[in-house]
């Protein structure tokens, strides 16, 4: 299942932060780029300022990193005193001693279906949760990270920033709330951070957090992924028209990686991009791909020991498909062409926020090699130009088999992506990765997504009613597995749908055995298979007295998929269950949905494309 497609891409312009900070360019030498140069000790008292980041797809890790570089480098006085800050993840909140801080600055998601990110649960839990807690002495901000696509936008950075008021914090700034890592917000708060924390005064405090507590984290993860051999792939599908879906399933080898996962968790996995997309560039670029260019701040571990080639980080590190506005306005500077640089004029009229319609429509519709193409007079220094692009970052996709079964192998299910745009054939970047060039017994780096919200009842007798179209069957594989092997005498129902029977029902064989054998209740919608659409939300309909036989004996409902179109249809078509067979008004339906919501009863793994 890809679980990001649309929000994903990052700065990384901690380069540029140098350059304006300093007010002069920087070299390569200036730049402490190793991984290590976050975990400062606080050597001089009353400089410490906390830089504390949750995230669940990388995004609020690469701000905050190019905070901390701010902060970091930002003059204090005339005297070139600087301030100390330190970069914590959440996840190791523990280790830090709040009575002694005195600014902390929040960088937060929120994932899942308006939860916290996973990694930062426990702080959020902590924070909300803990009873008699002050922090009078603190000044904070928040930088909320979301995506308004979401009915929850932000709800995380929302709710903690609500409670460090309560608890009586000063707000350095107000909250900013970015939807789909809008930069110029972003760059905004962080320019209204600079401008406040010069004269905030920070108590003097001697350094106190462990470094062993912080540092000692040797288990793979997403900055330090496995690296998997992929051991099987099979396409699911049968394609006779270009119409018709390419999907596929992979497995991967954990042995060896000490890697644990539960069913209901995602794999993410490190792409390359297309090389044929990577020789465009470089020839847009009219470089050979020989040049020796930095690893970017972002670049995953084991990080390149020294400079790599700009062909290398082109398919590592750069992700190819999203534009950063950042980069328009650096081809326009650099251009000698005047069409070109009206042109870029144009676009950025209205500035580089995402209020600039005619800015966004034309990044939405380009990629990084139409950009370079539209601006092919333009010819900025490399380190600038790639200071300006955004990272790529991994995809997650539910794992599709219980680590009941096997706990060394992790199966994923991928729907290929193909497209033209501009009348150019075009590729996604993952999902083509796994197909055409990741070969069977080739690795790629990968690490497990844990999805805490998203989990079988503890409670074997208890029934659970899966609803999964297309690729968003893949965590119920797991999920049905594991109910067998641990012997579930609850029923499995699964509302699975697609096009065609004969062509895109994935795991048919797999998903008929249990049926025939009993272990399943298969419920399939075969959308353009007759005249009359029909989609899961129809079966479920059709389905109502025994869906609420279900529910009242306690069985647990599980969505995966589209969260736009069918996570809404299905949840409309729950209500109608509710309220024909539980004779309830709709207020009364929609409070009782909630309530299993809340009661973990009613789970989504659901995504925006
Ligand atoms: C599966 C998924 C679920 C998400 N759920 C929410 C949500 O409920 N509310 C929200 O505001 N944003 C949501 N987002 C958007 C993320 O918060 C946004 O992409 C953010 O930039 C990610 O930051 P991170 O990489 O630091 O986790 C979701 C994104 C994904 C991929």
């Amino acid at each position: 299942t890809l679980l990001t497609t649309s929000g994903s891409s990052y700065g990384g312009n901690s380069l540029e932060a140098f350059i304006s900070q300093e007010g002069n360019l920087a070299t390569d030498k200036m730049i402490d780029r190793s991984a290590d140069r976050y975990l400062v000790n606080y050597t001089d008292a009353g400089k410490q300022v906390l830089v504390m980041f949750g995230t669940e797809y990388g995004c609020s890790e690469e701000v905050a990193k190019k905070l901390f570089d701010s902060v970091a480098s930002l003059p204090l006085d005339g005297s070139g005193a600087r301030l100390q800050p330190r970069l914590v993840n959440a996840r190791q909140h523990s280790a830090v001693d709040w009575s002694q801080e005195s600014v902390l600055l929040l960088v937060i998601s929120t994932s899942g279906d308006g939860v916290p990110p996973t990694d930062a649960r426990d702080f959020c839990d902590w924070m909300l949760g803990t009873k008699d807690m002050e922090m009078s002495h603190l000044h904070y901000s928040v930088l909320a990270l979301g995506d308004s696509n979401y009915p929850h936008f932000c709800r995380t950075g929302r709710s903690l920033d609500k409670r460090l008021t309560d608890l009586r914090a000063t707000q350095l700034v107000p909250r900013s709330d970015v939807d789909q890592e809008d930069w110029s917000v972003i760059d905004s708060w962080i320019d209204a951070v600079l401008n406040v924390l010069p004269v905030v005064a920070i108590e003097a405090t001697l350094d106190y957090l462990s470094l062993d507590t912080v540092s000692c984290d040797q288990s793979y993860n997403r900055t330090r992924p496995f690296m998997a051999t992929m051991t099987v792939k099979r396409r699911l599908t049968v394609q006779e028209t270009e119409e018709d879906k390419e999907t596929i399933h992979c497995e991967f080898e954990l042995a060896g990686s000490d890697l644990t996962f539960t069913a209901g968790d995602a794999l993410g996995i490190y792409p390359q991009n297309n090389p044929a997309e990577v020789g465009a560039v470089l020839s847009a670029l009219c470089a050979s791909g020989r040049e020796l260019v930095e690893a970017p701040s972002w670049a995953y571990q084991p990080l390149p020991a020294g400079k790599i080639s700009l062909e290398e980080a082109l398919l590592k590190y750069y992700d190819l498909k999203h534009v950063n506005p950042e980069l328009v306005k650096l081809l326009t500077k650099h251009t000698s062409d005047k069409t070109e640089r009206v042109e870029g004029e144009r676009l950025m009229k209205d500035g580089l926020s995402k209020n600039n319609i005619i800015l966004w429509s034309y990044l939405h519709s380009h990629e990084v090699i139409d950009v370079l193409k539209s601006f092919h007079r333009a010819r900025p220094p490399l380190h600038l130009l790639l200071s300006k692009m955004k990272g790529l970052q991994p995809r997650y996709y539910s794992i599709a088999s219980s680590p009941v079964l096997d706990p060394e192998k992790a199966s994923v299910t991928a729907a290929v992506v193909r497209y033209s745009l501009h009348g150019i054939p075009r590729t996604g970047v993952t999902t083509t990765y796994l197909q055409d060039r990741l070969e069977v017994n080739q690795s790629c780096p990968v690490f497990i997504s844990h999805n805490p919200d998203f989990r079988l009842p503890s409670n074997n007798d208890l029934s659970i009613i899966m609803i999964g179209p297309g690729t968003g069957i893949a965590p119920f594989l797991a999920f049905v597995q594991e109910r067998i092997a641990t012997g579930a005498s609850g029923d499995n129902l699964l509302y699975f749908g697609c096009r065609h029977r004969d062509k895109d029902f994935l795991y048919k064989s797999e998903l008929e055995t249990w049926s025939k054998n009993g272990s399943l209740r298969l419920r399939v919608a075969f959308s353009r298979d007759q005249d009359k659409k029909v989609y899961v939300q129809d079966l479920l309909r059709k389905d109502t007295k025994n869906i609420w036989r279900h529910l009242r004996n306690g069985a647990h409902i599980y969505v995966c998929g589209d969260a736009r179109h069918m996570a809404h249809d299905v949840h409309q078509a729950l209500t109608d269950v509710c309220q024909e067979q539980g004779n309830m008004g709709a207020e009364q339906a929609r409070r009782f949905l909630l309530g299993l919501e809340q009661v973990n009863r009613y789970q989504k793994d659901v995504w925006v494309t």
